[in-house]
């Protein structure tokens, strides 16, 4: 993925000019490999690597509390590709003292998006960081969230797949009112316990709690964006902003939809057989 973040960083810095120009700025694209649309050929045999030995290049997008942030990571995990989440690095930039995080508090507390322009020097710095590391390939989550982030993407590499994960909105506010991080350790939990009909007569969504050990029990934080109010508008900043990459990434062939059977235990495996990821492998990751 070397040279993504520069142009990436130009395509931002080319906001008053078209997304053409910008694009044609950009270092050149990865060359595609043939038939990287179907999961089968972006995973490539066991899921490691792609046919063409390039390491997967995917983006999980889904509504706030939906579980991108578990199931990329896991799959990050499998695959040996960074875990690239947006939040996270909003977050990290929130805990930095001085003007531009409290900048940052009053968009983000309120359940808005970030300008384009913020996002990509955050997206940026931290492709940076990994192509010193000689990091290859990457889960993005989070990004991209709006029609614009998409198109300056597109323009600068080739996204393989993206995992679209759906669940039903009464079950995404619960988990999210229901996310505890712990402030020593960073493990993440959640205190809900959801067990909701299913939608047009489906089966019953249960999903149990994923509670701390009892040493973190006392040290549990949660998010200042996970009221209520705040999350209600950020489902509703993404049904506007974010539900049109839906149908940009269906447009172009690359939208795998995944409806959550229901917790961990349930959707991982079944995550995995939509993804095509098989092999000896698969059992022990289900299980951890
Ligand atoms: N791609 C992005 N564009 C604009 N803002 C973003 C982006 N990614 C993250 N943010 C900001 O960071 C906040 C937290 O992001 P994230 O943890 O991904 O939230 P969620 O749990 O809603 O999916 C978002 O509500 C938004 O303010």
């Amino acid at each position: 993925m070397a040279g993504i973040s520069r142009a990436i960083r130009a395509c931002a810095a080319a906001s008053r000019r078209s997304l053409a120009a910008a694009s044609a700025a950009a270092l050149p694209k990865e060359a595609p490999a043939a038939g990287v649309r179907a999961p089968a050929a972006a995973t490539g045999r066991k899921g490691r690597d792609r046919e063409d030995g390039r390491r997967v290049q995917w983006v999980f997008l889904g509504c706030p509390g939906v579980g991108k942030g578990t199931y990329a990571s896991r799959l990050s995990q499998l695959l040996n590709v960074p875990h690239i989440a947006t939040g996270d690095l909003v977050r990290d930039a929130l805990a930095a003292p001085g003007p531009f995080s409290k900048q940052l508090a009053e968009i983000v507390n309120h359940g808005k998006l970030l300008s384009d322009e913020i996002i990509i020097n955050l997206l940026s710095r931290r492709l940076e960081e990994g192509e010193e590391k000689g990091e290859l390939g990457f889960i993005l989550d989070g990004f991209p969230r709006t029609i614009r982030q998409a198109e300056i993407l597109e323009g600068v590499t080739d996204i393989d797949l993206v995992i679209n994960l759906k669940l039903q909105e009464e079950a995404l506010l619960a988990k999210c009112l229901g996310r505890r991080m712990c402030s020593q350790c960073g493990g993440n939990f959640n205190v809900a316990s959801i067990d909701i009909e299913g939608e047009n007569g489906g089966p019953r969504m249960y999903m149990p709690p994923l509670l701390p050990p009892p040493q973190c029990e006392s040290k549990l934080i949660t998010r200042a964006d996970d009221t209520e109010e705040v999350v209600k508008e950020r489902l509703r900043v993404y049904h506007d902003l974010t539900e049109p990459v839906e149908e940009f990434y269906r447009a172009r062939g690359k939208l795998l939809e995944f409806n959550l059977p229901g917790g961990i235990p349930e959707s991982w495996p079944k995550l995995l057989e939509a993804l095509n990821i098989e092999g000896p492998d698969n059992e022990r990751s289900a299980a951890a």
